[in-house]
């Protein structure tokens, strides 16, 4: 195994790095360059955007210990912005990266808002990935963080909308501001007024949680709690004196999004259930809203997501599981690798999002993929307790409704997972005695020749108009190539404004609800098959952590190589906890191995992890 990682490091590596960091470098200059210009640091006011990331005490102090203080403080802060760029994955089986951007071009010149994105040196925003294999990948450069004029200053603020952070978070990647997302206002805000959009923040509580403590529709004032406004008003023949004060006000500063009209009255706001609310024409951060823009031949995609279907290295006419789909991102980055031909089972939890994966392969144009709603704790059955007649599943959202940012806060999640642990452990291990061939290593053309008898059940005729087929799992050693791309954290999405939800605890049994799932993908790829293990979290207890794991438990996986490999290195070590609870991570040697993208770093990505194993001999 050691010889093979040696022998696989990538000759063309430092020409690719090249080529990757001098498109980056020159990203992130016309970044730095407009923030240098844009927004002087010392002018520390309170109508700018300048968020701190809250996070539990102990997380802080968890990842401190991890990353250094300095290079924690840098990743912490880029978290709470946006890539400076949007990265389209082309659709190779209906488009090329050219005429998508020629469409693209013409799209962004001919829009009407403010996101008409030039460059300061007057070329085009638009560019080809110049990384070797991902030319089909195109960036939009995007700028920012801009100062925004908010016209008035303390002595007369603004006119604001308070949104909520979710919302705020949607609008700094490129969305408008949607009335469902506005929290508060300013009192006698009418249609077409110039107001400041600022973003409601969770606050601590007595009790160590965290809330916004607002109601919706409170009247803002703009005023800080020591400056009351005095407002008189009449009951009856009585005049009254009325203190009003602003009870948010020194929450929100540093948290200004931008500046825009509005499209309703404040009455208006609070009355409807949908529309745009705010139309946000100066925003602190320009990106290019890409929603249903060129549906079916671009996918708006995270380039370490799309590294991660490269990491797989599926090929033509191979049988792939894809355990945790959907919403089909990967899925179908797969299927174009693999140009439509082969197999995909596209399992997840989730019979909803499982109709969205069939959805987003149907846009696409794919044929390859085959969608199930499936468990992946429980992805593994013998052979001899399938039945052909897979169940339809008809109305029935059991575990469909947790998305992936609510199930990766969901400690219960975590222990539900463990109560089954138990049950799954007897299956798996019956599974694993019962392997077709006892468990030999059995050759890649063996393999092929059961794969019949090892599929389950009907293929594509699963999916049924609107219905996911649900699978009862996979026999042993039935798939050539697995990708676990499990459910986490999330503590490497951004941009990100509050993380103060996950303790050390949850951020364990994340690990280890997702050591349960790569034991079940470690049963189900095939000896001399690749399993690729990867999260969208900084946290080392969903990524090295179970790596270690895995490499420890099943001596017979090995890291492989992957291509590209743009992502930096794992950490290496142990971090022991003050409860005594000891983590191992990564051993010498093998941090080059795996690729960890740093959202401080010059690729100015999400926070993500990718492992790529090869299964050995599992004797
Ligand atoms: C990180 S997201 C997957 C994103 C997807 N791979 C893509 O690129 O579009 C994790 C997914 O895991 C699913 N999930 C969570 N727990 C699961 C389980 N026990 N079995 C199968 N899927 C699960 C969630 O529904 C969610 O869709």
């Amino acid at each position: 195994m050691k010889k093979a990682r040696v022998l696989l490091k990538p000759s063309f590596l430092p020409s690719c790095l090249t080529k990757a960091t001098t498109f980056f470098s020159s990203v992130s200059q016309v970044h730095s360059h407009s923030r240098h210009k844009e927004m002087d640091p010392s002018e520390s006011e309170r109508y700018c955007y300048d968020p701190v990331l809250r996070w539990n005490p102990e997380v802080e102090d968890y990842f401190n210990k991890a990353y250094g203080p300095d290079h924690f403080a840098r990743i912490s802060k880029a978290l709470t912005r946006p890539s400076s760029y949007s990265c389209i994955r082309v659709n190779t089986v209906k488009t090329t990266s050219d005429a998508v951007i020629e469409k693209l071009t013409k799209i962004l010149n001919d829009s009407e808002d403010s996101l008409k994105l030039v460059q300061s040196d007057g070329s085009s925003p638009i560019s080809k990935c110049q990384i070797p294999g991902l030319e089909y990948v195109v960036f939009v450069n995007g700028s920012g963080p801009h100062r925004i004029e908010y016209d008035s200053g303390l002595e007369n603020p603004p006119k604001e909308v308070l949104v909520s952070r979710k919302c705020a978070e949607a609008v700094l990647r490129g969305a408008q501001v949607y009335v469902p997302g506005v929290l508060a206002c300013t009192a006698h805000v009418e249609k077409g007024d110039a107001v400041a959009v600022c973003v409601a923040m969770e606050q601590p509580g007595d009790e160590g949680d965290w809330s916004v403590n607002m109601t919706r529709g409170t009247t803002l004032q703009g005023l800080p709690t020591g400056k009351n406004q005095i407002c008189s008003f009449y009951f009856g023949h009585i005049s009254y004196g009325l203190v009003i004060v602003d009870p948010f006000y020194c929450e929100r500063s540093g948290l200004y999004i931008g500046m825009g009209t509005t499209m309703l009255s404040r009455a208006g706001m609070f009355r409807v259930s949908h529309g745009v609310a705010v139309d946000l024409s100066n925003r602190v951060f320009r990106l290019p809203s890409l929603h249903n823009v060129l549906e079916g031949e671009i996918f708006l995609q995270n380039l370490p997501s799309i590294v991660a279907a490269h990491a797989l290295d599926p090929q033509k006419g191979e049988r792939i599981l894809d355990m945790c789909a959907a919403p089909g991102g990967k899925t179908t980055a797969i299927a174009i690798l693999m140009k439509d031909e082969g197999e995909i089972v596209a399992a997840d939890r989730s019979h909803n999002k499982v109709l969205d994966v069939q959805k987003l392969s149907a846009e696409m144009g794919l044929s390859c993929i085959t969608t199930c709603k499936l468990d992946a704790l429980k992805s593994v059955c013998l052979p001899n307790t399938l039945d052909d007649s897979n169940t339809i599943v008809d109305g029935d959202i059991s575990g469909s409704v947790t998305s992936h940012t609510e199930l990766s806060s969901n400690e219960e999640m975590a222990f539900d997972a463990f109560k089954r642990s138990e049950a799954e452990k007897s299956c798996k291990e019956t599974a694993s005695s019962e392997q077709p061939n006892g468990g030999d290593n059995v050759s890649q053309a063996e393999t092929r020749k059961n794969k019949g008898r090892l599929k389950n059940g009907r293929g594509r005729t699963q999916c049924q108009g609107g219905r996911a087929g649900k699978s009862q799992g996979f026999p042993p050693n039935s798939f050539d190539r697995v990708l676990l791309d499990a459910p986490c954290s999330a503590l490497g999405l951004r941009p990100r404004l509050f993380a103060g939800l996950e303790t050390v605890i949850s951020l364990r049994n994340h690990g280890r609800y997702q050591r349960k799932m790569l034991d079940q993908a470690v049963q189900l790829v095939r000896v001399g098959g690749i399993l690729v293990y990867s999260t969208c979290t900084i946290n080392p207890s969903e990524n090295e952590a179970v790596v270690r794991y895995a490499l420890d438990k099943y001596k017979f996986l090995s890291l492989a190589p992957q291509h590209p490999r743009i992502g930096g290195p794992g950490l290496v070590g142990r971090c022991e906890f003050p409860d005594g609870y000891i983590e191992e991570w990564l051993k010498p040697g093998e941090e080059e191995m795996v690729q960890k993208f740093d959202p401080s770093s010059e690729l100015d990505t999400i926070g993500f992890f990718i492992a790529k194993f090869s299964v050995g001999s599992k004797d």
